[in-house]
């Protein structure tokens, strides 16, 4: 992946560094037995209007044709309009038709691209040179853990949490979304866990003795550390606040990261040292709106929305899987232009 060493020692001091010290301040404090309001838990969420979580989807339209060094306007702009339009559409009919599988499916969804999400970080912001993962079976093991952890974690350690916010989320359609159990009985909690902590056993090891056959072993702790870092943090983090801040503060930073390097000018300062995220922001605004356009069209149409917090998190993790569909094409096209799928780099 072609990312120059100055530009990821900058990723790393301004969004990898911040990453790993808010994430582990997090799970220190609710492992010395912090408590927070319940309110509190959903501060993140509400943050991620604004705070790195919505905005940083909200470039896509621009992130194929920098990637690809076309003007934007007009065929890549409506490409990804149109996409978002037809499989956001698509998902939204979805809720309606079967709220308990699109939930399912939103869980899978977010399993892949954040996992995805953060084998990119490791390939393109470890130091230049280590090539790691280094080979397709790696990277999808990698990928597989990762995405598990904020995704099977929390239901491993809160399942009540966890359900909470499944049922508010499909009681948004459903009377009664009680049905929805097994996932949380002790039984499937065992046996998932079980297997996946031998596969992030397995893509740990496989990843020690690739690394240390080629000379990358520093890139291999960074992995491990990580790693043990996520699992300790959404096992001790009531999940609404895990999940609210690792959205904001992990995943999309990391994709903001990846997407100031497409674009000419920010990439050269990236290069200097600084990351320039004026604007980021200035070309995020106007989908950000739309976004919340939509909200409002939802809360409108959707028949069991209420103003709780729990109710409005709903809401949000709705237009946030609606949204996510496109985004996560958008991503792996990314991905495999960028070369994160080809066969060894
Ligand atoms: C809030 C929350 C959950 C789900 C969050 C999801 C699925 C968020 C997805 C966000 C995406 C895809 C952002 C885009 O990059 C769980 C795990 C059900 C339980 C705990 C609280
Ligand atoms: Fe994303």
């Amino acid at each position: 992946m072609g990312v120059s060493e100055a530009a990821r020692r900058t990723v790393r001091r301004r969004v990898l560094w911040p990453s790993w010290g808010l994430i582990s301040v997090a799970a220190l404090l609710f492992a010395a037995g912090l408590e927070v309001p319940g309110w509190a838990e959903y501060a993140p969420f509400a943050l991620s209007f604004v705070l790195f979580g919505l905005p940083h989807g909200a470039l896509d339209h621009l992130a194929v044709p920098r990637l690809l060094g076309r003007e934007p306007w007009p065929w890549p702009v409506l490409a990804v309009g149109l996409l978002y339009l037809v499989l956001g559409g698509l998902y939204l009919a979805l809720w309606f038709v079967s709220p308990v599988a699109a939930f399912a499916f939103f869980i899978s969804l977010t399993w892949f691209h954040w996992g995805g999400g953060d084998l990119h970080a490791l390939v393109a912001f470890v130091p230049e040179g280590l090539a790691y993962p280094a080979d397709r079976t790696h990277r999808a093991l990698v990928a597989v853990a990762r995405g598990g952890l904020p995704m099977l974690v929390p239901l491993l350690a809160h399942p009540e949490s966890y359900r909470a916010v499944a049922e508010s989320t499909v009681g948004l359609i459903l009377d009664d979304a009680s049905g929805l159990s097994w996932p949380f009985a002790p039984g499937f909690r065992l046996y998932a866990g079980v297997s996946f902590a031998l596969l992030v056993a397995v893509a740990l090891a496989y990843g020690y003795v690739s690394a240390k056959g080629r000379g990358s072993l520093a890139a291999w702790r960074v992995d491990a550390a990580e790693t043990a870092l996520l699992a300790a943090y959404f096992a001790l983090v009531p999940p609404v606040l895990a999940v609210g801040l690792y959205f904001c503060l992990w995943h999309a930073p990391r994709h903001i990261a990846r997407l100031v390097l497409l674009d000419g000018a920010s990439a050269v300062a990236l290069e200097g040292g600084r990351l320039p995220l004026a604007r980021f922001f200035r070309d995020a605004a106007p989908l950000t709106l739309a976004a919340l356009a939509l909200l409002l069209g939802l809360y409108a149409t959707l028949p069991g929305t209420g103003t709780s917090a729990a109710a409005l998190l709903a809401l949000y993790l709705v237009l946030i899987s609606v949204l996510t569909l496109p985004h996560v094409v958008v991503v792996s096209f990314m991905d495999l232009e960028q070369g994160l799928w080809s066969r060894e780099t």
